[in-house]
């Protein structure tokens, strides 16, 4: 193995029948010639590999390519962690060819994995006296995806909430991405959010809007009661996409100051929402109503859909 690549290993939480005494090999702080790819093989190759310790297979340093924040990847072994059986929990395929450049965090466990807690240390990193347990600052990263149907300004409202500003022309939109760090409280979050191109019922879901997004804004337009049918398509697709489990949504029904024209009500709305077990609310990005507050209650959505799952121990060593 690279001399230079650390590897640390994660006590496994309480096991009520562990497995295995040794720790599962679950963090690596490689040089770049460490491929993500490689590592899915050796998970995947033989499901438990990776929890095993079965070292990483190394390569010819790649230039690595920009790899700004790889999300928690939760199909990491899955098998092991919970995961309700995807056969694409064993490879990475979405990851193909691009590099470890920082020291990423694999939580041990499914609910762990949900709470996506990103950790990316300092070049060096502190250890505690005892020089066995890394301290490393903890940069929560928040990626959200906004769903919806065509035109109904979701584009505006990561735009409002990002720039402060409104867009009054229609350009249709592929995918576009924002970021902007929110504080709350003593906590940071670094916000990752996706703008999707409109969906409508024929639209297939990609992985990349399931796998490593923590929370989901799934907006209609109140004056359109098609918007309105397409949500409820969309979230069944992300239902179905994430294994059934309980995700982090928020329900926005935008356009709101457009009340005279509108198709669906609030209670509307809001009954849906409360069927998801979602929050909900209205908004209008054209008068920069409510924009932030989507963004606040969706990323403590996510913390709330977490602590709902209780907590691990995620004791880590360096081994
Ligand atoms: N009146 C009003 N118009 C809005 C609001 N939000 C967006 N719009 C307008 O609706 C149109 C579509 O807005 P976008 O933000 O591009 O909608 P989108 O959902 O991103 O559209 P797609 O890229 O097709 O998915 C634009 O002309 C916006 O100016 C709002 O809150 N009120």
């Amino acid at each position: 193995m690279n001399e230079q690549a650390q590897v640390y290993a994660c006590a496994a939480p309480k096991d009520p029948a562990p497995r295995e005494a040794r720790p599962s090999l679950l963090w690596v702080t490689p040089p770049s010639s460490i491929l993500i790819d490689q590592w899915g093989a050796a998970c995947g190759a033989e499901p438990g590999a990776a929890r095993l310790g079965i070292p990483l297979v190394l390569s010819p340093p790649p230039p690595p390519p920009p790899l700004a924040q790889l999300p928690c990847v939760q199909p990491l072994c899955c098998d092991h962690v919970g995961c309700p059986g995807r056969a694409a929990c064993f490879g990475f395929p979405w990851l193909a060819g691009r590099s470890f450049s920082e020291l990423l965090f694999f939580p041990e466990s499914t609910s762990a994995c949900t709470s996506a807690d990103l950790r990316v240390p300092s070049a060096r990193t502190p250890t505690s006296p005892a020089g066995r347990r890394p301290v490393m600052p903890l940069v929560r990263y928040r990626k959200v995806a906004i769903l919806g149907y065509r035109s109904v300004g979701k584009t505006s409202l990561a735009h409002q909430f990002v720039e402060g500003e409104f867009l009054e022309g229609y350009d249709p939109t592929v995918e576009n991405t924002y970021s902007k760090t929110v504080t709350l409280g003593k906590d940071e979050f670094h916000l990752h959010l996706v703008d999707t191109a409109g969906q409508d019922e024929y639209s297939i879901l990609p992985y990349s809007l399931i796998i490593g997004v923590h929370g989901y804004v799934l907006v209609y337009s109140v004056n359109s009661l098609r918007s309105f049918q397409i949500v409820k398509n969309l979230y069944q697709k992300l239902h179905e996409g994430h294994g059934k489990t309980r995700l982090s949504v928020l329900l926005v029904g935008n356009k709101a100051d457009l009340s005279p024209e509108r198709e669906v009500q609030a209670v509307e709305g809001k009954k849906l929402a409360e069927s998801w077990g979602a929050m909900f609310m209205e908004s209008s990005a054209r008068d920069n109503q409510l924009t932030q507050d989507i963004f606040i209650k969706v990323i403590q959505e996510i913390a709330r859909v977490e602590n709902s799952y209780g907590r691990q121990d995620r004791r880590c060593y360096l081994m």
